[in-house]
């Protein structure tokens, strides 16, 4: 790997990257390609299992061979690359175990899986659920070794369905969580540039951020190529989800994991309640909401709120100032930080102690006074408590109007980008999920105007043609070309002509609420995270 970093100082951090197993090059996606097999016999079980788990599941026999299976010791396990294997194969099986393939859902994981899963999570430091670190971070390999992550240079790793759908869904992740080397080289750079208190470095530093931020955006529009919203919200996505709020999917209590015993008293543990898998996991965007000091609020308490009227104002600003202290330091959202626990821990280290020396927001604030259209007297507390960390930001940008108005260009060019990012990423999830839901819109051919038109095939795809048939023998229901439906009730009579939907893929009435696998109601949460965005501009 070529060394990118020698001109920037990480000793603001009180740890090396390799301790936070990061790099300079693809950030949290590691350096080495994850390994696609434990080499060590013993784990035959295991692999023997993820090689078939699409066909043992479509066979049905997946669960049988579970209960079947020894309870393996992770003690065998000989290196990290060997854990992080370890740790996926778990967590796909666990997860096609519970969901079963048009099955009721268990509420039972044997210990076989159970055990040694509960072990290596512990050992991660990460949740003992299906998470972006087991469909991304350590799930994915090189075509070609000696070429760098890409689109063009990815092959899938493990996968619930076999589907191409679901293996671009975790490669485009994979390519955006990739970005997060350059965009740490940058962040490493700009604090340094604060240290230096040189203003041009640090304007051009962002002005590079945003470029990187747009980058990310563009990836995420590829995601329509090959990743059809029907097959996403009907076939895969309930693999994904985990058991905390699951009642409606038959899991009330959560998942018990049989043979894990309580730590206090040596019993056998109760009901587990975890989040699913989804890319709030991701922690490339907490290190830009980092990097740029966007704070979220939980929802009701957001910065857009405080603008209405004078009573609700005084009591957001209280319920912000709570919320501040109990999480000072950006992102701030409870789902999201809570979401810091499904990250490998090392990556969770990195993003609270870069969250304590990262101050750009204000620097910018400070080099900006009098060229920013803010009311500075709103943005007093904020520098205020980087002074109190005994932080120097001092104004070394004198009245250079040129240079001031440079850095807040820069910067909120940064914040602008990662708006449209969330604006983005919000129609992806009506496209993918909401609309799926409600019968709308059947297929993915109808891609947003703003980006990259999805290729012509995408509009002819086997599932298409697949939904055409079925619409068809189900009274036409399915109009045509576009695939447009005229609502849940025909979709519905649709699917009881062959494909079943699970309880998690499910339709909803107009009004119901469509949860993510995070178990967010998506639409208020991510409006709120976005608003919040945009709201930051300074
Ligand atoms: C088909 C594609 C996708 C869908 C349907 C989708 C859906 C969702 C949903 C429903 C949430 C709310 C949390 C929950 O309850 O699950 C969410 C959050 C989030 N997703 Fe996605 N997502 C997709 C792809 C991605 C990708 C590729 C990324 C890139 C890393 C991403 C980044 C995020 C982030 C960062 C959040 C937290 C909110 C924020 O910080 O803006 N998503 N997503």
């Amino acid at each position: 790997m070529s060394a990118t970093n020698e001109t920037i100082d990480w000793s603001f951090l009180p740890k090396t990257l390799d301790q936070y197993e990061v790099n300079l090059e693809s950030g949290f996606i590691p350096a080495e390609e994850p390994l696609s097999r434990l080499p060590n016999p013993y784990y035959e079980p295991w692999e023997e299992l993820a090689s078939n788990i699409s066909q043992y599941l479509l066979a049905k026999v997946l669960r049988d061979k579970v209960k079947s299976m020894p309870v393996l010791t992770i003690e065998k396990l000989a290196t990290r690359r060997e854990e992080h294997r370890a740790y996926v194969v778990l967590c796909f099986l666990s997860h096609a175990y519970v969901w079963g393939l048009n099955q009721k859902a268990e509420q039972f994981l044997p210990a076989s899986l159970a055990v040694p899963w509960w072990n290596i999570s512990k050992k991660l430091r990460i949740k003992p659920v299906f998470t972006n670190a087991a469909s991304v971070v350590w799930n994915w390999n090189l075509i070609d070794k000696n070429r760098p992550i890409g689109l063009d240079n990815l092959k899938h790793g493990m996968l619930f369905t076999g589907s191409f759908d679901e293996a671009w869904f975790f490669l485009v992740t994979v390519a955006m969580d990739a970005k997060s080397g350059a965009i740490l080289r940058n962040i490493g750079k700009i604090i340094n540039d604060i240290s230096k208190g040189d203003v041009s470095a640090v304007t051009s530093g962002l002005e590079k951020l945003s470029t990187h931020i747009n980058d990310l955006r563009l990836l995420l529009a590829r995601m329509f190529e090959n990743c059809d919203p029907y097959v996403f919200y009907w076939r895969m996505r309930q693999y994904m989800a985990g058991w905390k709020n699951m009642k409606e999917a038959g899991l009330e209590h959560g998942v018990k994991y049989e043979g894990v015993m309580d730590e206090a008293d040596g019993t056998q543990s109760e009901y587990q309640e975890f989040y699913g898998g989804n890319a709030a996991q991701s922690s490339t965007i907490q290190l830009i909401d980092i990097a740029l000091g966007v704070h979220h609020y939980p929802i009701n308490v957001g910065v857009e709120n405080g603008a209405t009227d004078g009573n609700k104002a005084q009591n957001i600003d209280t319920m912000k100032a709570e919320m501040k202290a109990k999480y000072p330091k950006p992102p701030g959202n409870p789902f999201l930080m809570e979401m810091r626990d499904y990250m490998p821990g090392t990556h969770k280290d990195l993003l609270e102690d870069m969250g304590k020396v990262c101050h750009i927001r204000e620097f910018v604030l400070i080099n900006t006074d009098g060229v920013s259209r803010i009311d500075y007297e709103k943005f007093q507390a904020e520098i205020e408590r980087v002074s109190a960390d005994d932080i120097s930001l001092k104004n070394i940008s004198g009245d250079d109007l040129k240079l001031k108005n440079g850095l807040l260009k820069a910067y909120n060019k940064c914040i602008s980008n990662l708006k449209v990012f969330r604006d983005y990423h919000m129609i992806i999830v009506k496209k993918y999920i909401v609309n799926q839901a409600k019968g709308h819109s059947f297929m993915g051919s109808n891609a947003p105007d703003t980006t990259p038109t999805p290729p012509k095939s995408a509009t002819s795809s086997p599932v298409q043609d697949k939904a055409q048939t079925i619409g068809n023998a189900s009274g036409g229901a399915v109009s045509g070309a576009d695939s447009k439906v005229a609502g849940p009730k025909s979709v519905v009579a649709a699917h009881t002509n062959g494909i079943k939907p699970g309880k998690l893929a499910r339709f909803v009435e107009e009004g119901d609420v469509i949860k993510g696998t995070g178990g967010t109601d998506p639409i208020e949460f991510l409006t709120h995270i976005k608003n919040e965005t945009r709201d930051s501009r300074i």
